[in-house]
């Protein structure tokens, strides 16, 4: 036996390993068992090439748990180690690995680290107080190698026997990570790195030597060939639904895929799937996974993927992506930025195929990718550039036969001059209700205009950032005003009523609802529009719904009185009547029914206002006065 001291040139870095990387100890795992697969791997190459002689047998990884003895053993039937390489790539290379990463983490915020490679195999440390390799060469005549360390510098190194060719790698579990033995915590995390590995990997969670004659046979735990790892034109939808089911178990089905696969400048292959969202609240739950070489690396894929994409769900897999490098150091990575820039033409692109396609159907899928399309050309320029050819407006209409979908410019051709304001603008009308503002979509249609609705959380600002980019183009609610002014044309309609009568009407309309900042016009409409239109400024009310979003000084703005305009419509031939009647309480009593008429319709008639109005309603219909029960006039 041979004993030697691991040349150290930092302090002594297990106590560091072990305190460091305390957040996530479970990566020790997926280091060692990518040890195992890069090692199988060669062999295969090197049998490819006729370097290594003779039949490879089953090529597997066998992960053992034996709880008792408190060791997990790793084994493969890779290319294994001589002597010399032990010597070589464990005690030099793996080692002067670890005690260069142990010198560039140190002090780091320890989050930092989580999900970096490059500790390799000094990571067994992390979880045991003693690591043994039993190792056997692939060439012939090799002399198999047990190595020893118990976590001080000095190792020991001996000849062994071992029948098959390979590593052993055997932990013996230490105190701290007592966790590691219970077998259900070292399936969740094979499950969770190991999951789509290329060679098999079973776990047996009992050493084989005791195995108990009931005990079950040990279960594979990956599909070595993920769908993303083969050729596009190899795969049925199926495939594709499939897997994406193995990879979220709990979801609907997609709507549908993109496959990803590049090899010049850079490396990537991935399937990410577009989900069917039902609620905008749901967004982001669940996360795109990236993999290097079928190694899990990490979900948390900011920075790694544009923001907007985070909605996909899926795989990406590139072994080009710096993964032992800081999250901010991956923002400026050039590498990065490209996977960016082709992931999201990629994305653009398929959407457009589809939409020119199969538009029934991409339409059909709206509801779920209208939110996925508004998110991205709110915050990508260049996705926003080409998804002015896709994105769609849907309209009002509540029944499926009269629904409509428009792009951009087909609105534009089909409102032709109808919806242009003086300044040449195409002004888009659209509802945020269809049911509570009805009686506006319908007015509005009737002059022939085209109502879209705009009822998702991401519509405010959306619409609010398309203002900026489309330049010749403005939304207006379809109740910011009364019909005749929704476009505004600065045309003038006659009104029948004198000057003198539109003064008194005027004055007569001169009241003030608790909670809501009046302001009375009167104008001369059709004489089939009501008698008076309540709107609210589009202006202001997004000022106020943009408020309610923001913080406490945005409550105080959400909080103050909604601002309504109340056009009484001259023309109205109710208004004859009104001015002529004698009775001022009834003259009094029917304006304000009329005014809380339109506020009804735009749903702002609540609390006392709402009170006033009913018991007002019964009186002007003959009813008796209740005294107390009735709550004060809000004048
Ligand atoms: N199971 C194994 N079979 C054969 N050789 C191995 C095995 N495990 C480790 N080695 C050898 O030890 C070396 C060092 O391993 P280590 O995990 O520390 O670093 P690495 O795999 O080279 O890089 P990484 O930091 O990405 O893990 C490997 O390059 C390999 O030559």
């Amino acid at each position: 036996m041979q004993k030697g001291t691991i040349r150290v040139q930092t302090e002594n870095i297990f106590p560091i390993i072990k305190k460091f990387l305390y957040s996530d100890h479970d990566i020790f795992l997926r280091e060692l068992i990518s040890n195992a697969v890069d090692a199988t791997q060669k062999l295969k190459t090197l049998s490819s090439i006729g370097e290594a002689k003779g039949e490879l047998g089953e090529l597997r990884i066998d992960i053992k748990l034996d709880a008792e003895k408190k060791t997990i053993t790793i084994s493969d039937r890779g290319v294994g180690m001589t002597a010399e390489e032990v010597e070589k790539y464990i005690n030099q290379v793996a080692f002067s690995g670890a005690e260069e990463f142990v010198k560039k983490y140190k002090g780091q915020n320890e989050n930092n680290i989580i999900g970096k490679f490059g500790l390799g195999f000094y990571s067994a440390f992390m979880v045991s107080d003693k690591v043994e390799i039993f190792t056997k060469s692939f060439r012939e005549g090799a002399t198999a190698v047990r190595w020893e360390c118990d976590g001080s510098p000095e190792y020991t190194i001996e000849d062994t026997e071992k029948a098959d060719r390979g590593t052993d790698i055997v932990l013996y579990i230490n105190e701290e990570s007592k966790e590691f033995l219970e077998s259900a915590r070292v399936e969740a995390v094979l499950r969770r790195f190991c999951r789509f590995l290329p060679v098999p990997i079973f776990f047996e969670p009992k050493a084989g030597e005791e195995k108990k004659e009931d005990s079950p046979a040990p279960a594979q735990i990956n599909n070595t060939q993920p769908a993303w790892t083969r050729k596009p034109s190899e795969l049925t939808p199926e495939d594709y639904q499939n897997f994406y089911k193995e990879l979220y178990p709990y979801h609907e089905a997609p709507l549908f895929w993109i496959h990803v696969n590049v090899d010049y400048p850079f490396n990537l292959t991935g399937i990410l799937y577009f989900p069917k969202i039902k609620q905008s609240y749901e967004i982001q739950k669940d996360k795109i996974q990236l993999y290097s070489n079928q190694v899990f690396v990490t979900d948390e894929v900011k920075d790694i993927v544009p923001e907007f994409l985070m909605l996909l769900h899926g795989v990406i897999d590139s072994p080009d992506i710096p993964l032992n490098v800081s999250r901010s150091y991956l923002q400026g990575d050039p590498n990065v930025k490209k996977i960016n820039n082709h992931i999201t033409k990629k994305v653009a692109d398929k959407l457009e195929e589809i939409f020119n396609k199969d538009r029934a159907s991409f339409e059909d899928k709206w509801d779920s990718l209208g939110l996925f399309v508004k998110y991205g050309m709110m915050t990508d320029d260049k996705f926003q550039e080409k998804a002015n050819k896709f994105h769609i407006f849907e309209t009002a209409s509540s029944t499926a036969s009269e629904k409509k979908f428009y792009t951009l410019e087909e609105l534009r051709l089909a409102t032709e001059t109808l919806q242009k304001n003086k300044d040449g603008k195409l002004v888009i009308l659209y509802t945020t209700d269809p049911v509570q503002q009805d009686a506006y979509i319908k007015t509005a249609e009737a002059k022939g205009y085209i109502v879209v609705k705009l009822d998702t959380m991401v519509d405010a600002a959306f619409l609010n950032q398309m203002e900026q980019k489309w330049s010749d183009v403005h939304f207006n609610r379809v109740d910011a005003d009364i019909a005749d002014n929704l476009i505004d044309k600065q045309e003038n309609t006659a009104s029948v009523l004198s000057k003198d009568d539109e003064g008194k009407l005027k004055d007569l309309f001169n009241i003030q609802p608790a909670n809501l900042h009046v302001t009375v016009e009167v104008k001369g409409l059709s004489v089939e529009a009501p008698p008076v239109v309540a709107t609210r400024p589009e202006f202001m009310r997004r000022m106020k719904d943009m408020a309610a979003m923001q913080g406490p000084m945005g409550a105080f703005y959400a909080n103050m009185p909604d601002e309504v305009t109340l056009t009484v419509n001259g023309n109205h031939p109710i208004y004859q009547g009104v001015l002529a009647e004698n009775d001022q309480e009834k003259q009094s009593k029917t304006v304000l029914n009329l005014a809380d008429l339109a506020l009804l319709s735009q749903g702002l008639l609540k609390g006392s206002n709402l009170t006033n109005f009913i018991n007002r309603s019964v009186e002007l219909m003959g009813g008796e006065k209740k005294g107390s029960a009735v709550a004060e006039e809000a004048q």
